[in-house]
C-alpha cells in the first residue's frame, strides 16, 4: 500500500500545527514539496508507530484508524505562528510590504510584498463582499490607480489599512501569511490518496446506505473514501427498484445529463452506440475521455443477470478496477520519460457512433494530466477504443517513444498485480473517481442490467469539503 500524502495531511491535526523544528528554510517549490513529504512522511510513521503494533491494516482499516479528518488549507508546518513576532509595514505610497518575517529575525527570507490594487480588491469587509451570496459587491475597477496606505494598524488578529480612496480594510494574518508563501489555494490542498493494487480486494473501502442515506456523517465517509482511494461499495441498496440508486447518487450531487441521458439503466441491446451496451469485454478504461471535462464520478449498481431468452445460464461480466494513479506511479518508477510521454503529447479523443452525436474536446489531452506544482497525476484519460489519430509532430520519434510509453501502461493496467476484480451483486453500489479509477469488465452471457449515473468532478469536490470540513475552512479554501 503506498501511502501517497502530498502537502496537506491529515497527520497536522486541526488546529495544532506543528513547525519542522523551528523554521525549514523557504526553499524552492520542489524541495519543498520534498521536504514537507519528508516531514509528512516521518508524521506517518510517528502516527503509525503510536498506532498499537498490529498486522499491516487493509485501506479500510487503516483510513478508519487514521487520526482526525485533516482539514483543506490547513497551514503548512513549516510557517511561524502569526502571534510570534510578526509585522507589517507600509514601504511606501506604490506598495504595501507585507513582513510576515520569521521568528529569526535573521532569517534571508525577508517576507513579500503585495501590489495595493491586489490588496484592495481582496478586501472582504460587508461593503466589498455580499454576505448572503459571497459574492464581490465592489466594482474592482473604481480603485484608484495610486490607492495606497495612509495608516495601518497590527492586532493579534491581523492587520487594518486605512486606505488613501478613504476605505478601511482588515486581513487576517493566516491570509495575509498564505498568500505570502504561496500562488494558489488548491495546489496545496490536494487530499491524501492512498494508491493501491490488488491487495484492496481483502478490504475495499465501503460504507452503508442508510448510513448515506439518512445522516451527513455518511455522506462525508461515502464522499472521503472516493477521495481517498478512488471508489467505494455502498453495501445494502435496494434494487427492486432502480431510483434508489438514483436518489443514493443524489446525496452526492446532481447526475450529469449526457448523450447516454441521464441517470442510466441498460442492458446489451445497443441502444446507444457503444461497446458497453454490448456483452463484450471491456478492458479498463475511464469513461467520457472525449469530454473537454470528462465524467467525475461514475457509478453501477447491477440489478439484475439472468439467461437470455432460450438460454439456461447467465455467466461472466466479471468487472475490474485499476488505480491509474497508482499505475502511473509505477509507470514513472520504470522509465520517467515514458511518464512525461503520456503526460507531455496530446491526444484527440472521441465518440461518434450515436447518430447526430460526434463529440470531441476543445483541445487534446494527454493521457496524464498532473498537477504542474505538486506533480501529482490530477487526472487520467485512458480509452483506446476513444482515442483518435494522434499529433503528427514533426520528430517521428515521438510517435514511437509514445506508442512505447503506451504499451508500457497498458501492460502495467493488465498486470494482476494492479487489478481488483470483482462480481458486482444487486444491493451494492459501485462508486467510483473517473479521473482516476479504470473499470473494465470480462464478456458475458445473458441479461446483465446494470444502473447508475455520472457526477461532475466539481460537484462532488464540494460535497466532500461541506460534508468533512468546518464551513469556514471550506471558504478558506475556496476563496480564501
Ligand atoms: C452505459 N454508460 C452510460 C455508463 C456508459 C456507456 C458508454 C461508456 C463509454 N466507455 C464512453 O466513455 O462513452
Ligand atoms: O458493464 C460494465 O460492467 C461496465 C460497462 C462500461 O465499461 C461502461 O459503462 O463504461
Amino acid at each position: 500500500m503506498t501511502l501517497l500524502r502530498p502537502f496537506q495531511s491529515g497527520l497536522l491535526r486541526q488546529g495544532a500545527v506543528r513547525t519542522m523544528g523551528g523554521l525549514g528554510a523557504i526553499a524552492k517549490p520542489a524541495a519543498r514539496y520534498a521536504q514537507t513529504r519528508s516531514f509528512v512522511a516521518s508524521s506517518v510513521r510517528r502516527d503509525s508507530e503510536a498506532q498499537p503494533k498490529e498486522s499491516l491494516a487493509s485501506a479500510s482499516e487503516m483510513h478508519d484508524k487514521l487520526p482526525v479528518p485533516y482539514g483543506p488549507n490547513q497551514l503548512p508546518p513549516f510557517l511561524p505562528n502569526p502571534r510570534n513576532g510578526n509585522y507589517f509595514t507600509v514601504d511606501n505610497p506604490n506598495r504595501v510590504l507585507e513582513c510576515i518575517r520569521p521568528l529569526a529575525p535573521n532569517h534571508r527570507y525577508k517576507g513579500r510584498s503585495f501590489s495595493n490594487i491586489w490588496l484592495r480588491d481582496n478586501c472582504r469587509c460587508e461593503q466589498c463582499v455580499y454576505p448572503p451570496t459571497r459574492q464581490r459587491l465592489a466594482n474592482t475597477f473604481d480603485i484608484p490607480d495610486d490607492i495606497h496606505a495612509l495608516r495601518h494598524s497590527e492586532s493579534v488578529q491581523g492587520v487594518h489599512i486605512e486606505w488613501s480612496d478613504g476605505h478601511t480594510s482588515f486581513y487576517e494574518w493566516e491570509f495575509l501569511r498564505w498568500w505570502m508563501m504561496f500562488t494558489s489555494r488548491e495546489a496545496y490542498n490536494q487530499p491524501p490518496r492512498y494508491l493501491w493494487g490488488s491487495e484492496i480486494a481483502q478490504h475495499p473501502p465501503t460504507v452503508d446506505y442508510q448510513a448515506a442515506m439518512t445522516t451527513e456523517a455518511g455522506v462525508a465517509q461515502m464522499t472521503d473514501k472516493i477521495v481517498k482511494y478512488g471508489f467505494v461499495f455502498v453495501k445494502n441498496v435496494p434494487y427492486d427498484n432502480p431510483d434508489y440508486t438514483r436518489q443514493l447518487l443524489e446525496r452526492i450531487g446532481p447526475i450529469r445529463q449526457t448523450h447516454y441521458g441521464g441517470f442510466y439503466d441498460f442492458i446489451p441491446d445497443m441502444a446507444k452506440a457503444d461497446t458497453a451496451y454490448t456483452n463484450y469485454a471491456i478492458p479498463a478504461h475511464t469513461d467520457t475521455t472525449y469530454f473537454s471535462d470528462p465524467a467525475g464520478l461514475q457509478s453501477f449498481h447491477l440489478l439484475e443477470h439472468k439467461p437470455a431468452p432460450g438460454e439456461t445460464e447467465a455467466v461472466g461480466g466479471e468487472s475490474l478496477l485499476v488505480d491509474g494513479f497508482k499505475v502511473a506511479e509505477l509507470l514513472r518508477n520504470f522509465k520517467l520519460d515514458y511518464y512525461y510521454h503520456l503526460a507531455k503529447m496530446p491526444v484527440m479523443w472521441h465518440c461518434s457512433g450515436n447518430d447526430g452525436v460526434t463529440i470531441r474536446p476543445y483541445k487534446l489531452f494527454p493521457v496524464i494530466e498532473e498537477d504542474k506544482f505538486l506533480r501529482i497525476p490530477i487526472r487520467i484519460r485512458w480509452n483506446t477504443a476513444d482515442r483518435g489519430v494522434l499529433p503528427y509532430t514533426s520528430s517521428w520519434r515521438s510517435q514511437k517513444d509514445w506508442w512505447r510509453a503506451a504499451k508500457k501502461f497498458d501492460e502495467l493496467l493488465k498486470d494482476p498485480a494492479n487489478e481488483y476484480k470483482f462480481q458486482l451483486k444487486p444491493g451494492t453500489v459501485l462508486i467510483f473517481n473517473n479521473w482516476r479509477v479504470l473499470h473494465g469488465r470480462t464478456a458475458f452471457t445473458g441479461i446483465r442490467r446494470i444502473c447508475g449515473g455520472y457526477i461532475n468532478f466539481d460537484d462532488f469536490m464540494s460535497t466532500w469539503r461541506n460534508t468533512n470540513f468546518k464551513q469556514e475552512v471550506v471558504l478558506r479554501d475556496v476563496i480564501g
